[in-house]
């Protein structure tokens, strides 16, 4: 590992945006093919390799692979416990984690199995010691309908009181070709009522403008990606004066854009754009399983592609901590974190 590698690992670090069988990686997947070998998975039906580029559906279908290979409790706690694991050997101190609750007829796994496995992972990852705070934002898959996405929020309700804290939002992903935002706003302004942080993935394609206008006026605590809301991408003055307005940080991933051909260079993803105006991005991975990345690498390349020095990518990393939606204490601890690695990191 050269300099700069060792310097990006070490940087402490936040992850916002990781859906959880996004991340699975390398090796968790061998270990889930070889409990399933009757269903002939590979490799290469799970993740996006070096120089390769999909479309946006071919990388939907991705997902319902993995989710093939994780349908029962025990794979819930596996994945989830090596990705926990995984994020804190990156360097990552504070990870919030979004997951789509699934439940499978067929293993007997419920909606409300599948967020209790995933707190007893986070619970045992802390027990044994990890140097890592993880919370956790319920997933409502815009395919899945108004519906559904009414009876997550509420399920992600009655876990936010009973979970000691570690379920803290709502985070709406999903194919963003499919259903209209228009149809959640009840659902997400109930969980905003009711104390649920939202994280929206905003503009990950183009011509969502009323949408996200619409999405926009709740408004959301977070973007995810927002590839397309400023003007020099199709958005418009309106939509960015309102994130703006509203101070709402980005979620920025830029191996994902690019696999997913929503953004066709690096040196053209619009955490530039966002970067100059001085507004807070948070720079993450969104499935460093299938995007075959992690959090370090995401920080090597923005340094490299926009010129950023060591000092400057510290700031960044530091000023993700303001954007977690963890309580204020742990913003506290986090920032002592920073101070206390600082000479560490910069030896
Ligand atoms: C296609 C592409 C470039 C993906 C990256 N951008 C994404 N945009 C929207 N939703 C996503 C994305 N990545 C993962 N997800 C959501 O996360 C799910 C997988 O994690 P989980 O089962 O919720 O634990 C997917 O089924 C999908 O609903």
């Amino acid at each position: 590992m050269d300099d700069e590698c060792v310097f990006y690992r070490e940087l402490p670090k936040v992850e916002l945006h990781a859906h959880l069988n996004g991340s699975v990686s390398f090796q968790t997947m061998e270990k889930l093919m070889n409990r399933k070998p009757h269903l002939n998975i590979e490799h290469s039906m799970t993740a996006i390799g070096k120089g390769q580029r999909r479309t946006l559906d071919e990388c939907f279908e991705v997902f319902k692979v993995i989710h093939k290979l994780v349908d029962t409790e025990e794979d819930i706690l596996m994945v989830s416990k090596d990705v926990i694991r995984e994020f804190a050997e990156d360097g990552v101190k504070y990870l919030e984690l979004r997951s789509t609750p699934r439940e499978e007829q067929r293993t007997g796994l419920t909606k409300t199995n599948y967020i209790d496995t995933i707190i007893k992972a986070i619970q045992q990852c802390k027990s044994e010691g990890l140097d890592i705070d993880v919370r956790l934002l319920v997933a409502i898959d815009r395919r899945n309908g108004m519906e559904v996405a009414m009876e997550t929020v509420k399920l992600a309700e009655e876990f936010m009181l009973s979970s000691d804290g570690l379920v803290v939002g709502i985070d709406l992903s999903g194919d963003p070709t499919v259903g209209h935002g228009k149809y959640f706003l009840p659902a997400l302004e109930r969980a905003k009522n009711g104390g649920l942080k939202l994280s929206l993935h905003l503009s990950e394609v183009q011509s969502q403008l009323e949408e996200s206008e619409l999405l926009l006026n709740l408004p959301p605590d977070r973007i995810g990606h927002g590839t397309f809301l400023h003007p020099e991408m199709g958005g418009s003055q309106s939509l960015v004066d309102k994130v703006v307005k509203n101070g709402i940080p980005l979620e920025l991933c830029l191996t994902s854009n690019i696999k997913g051909q929503t953004v066709p260079m690096f040196s053209l993803h619009h955490f530039k754009y966002w970067y100059q105006l001085g507004h807070p991005t948070v720079i993450c991975t969104d499935d460093k399983g299938v995007f075959c990345t992690d959090l370090s690498q995401e920080y090597q390349l923005v340094a490299s592609t926009f010129g950023l020095s060591q000092k400057e990518m510290w700031k960044l990393s530091q000023q993700a901590i303001d954007c977690i939606f963890a309580e204020e204490a742990v913003k506290q601890q986090l920032k002592k974190k920073w101070q206390d690695l600082h000479p560490q990191v910069f030896k």
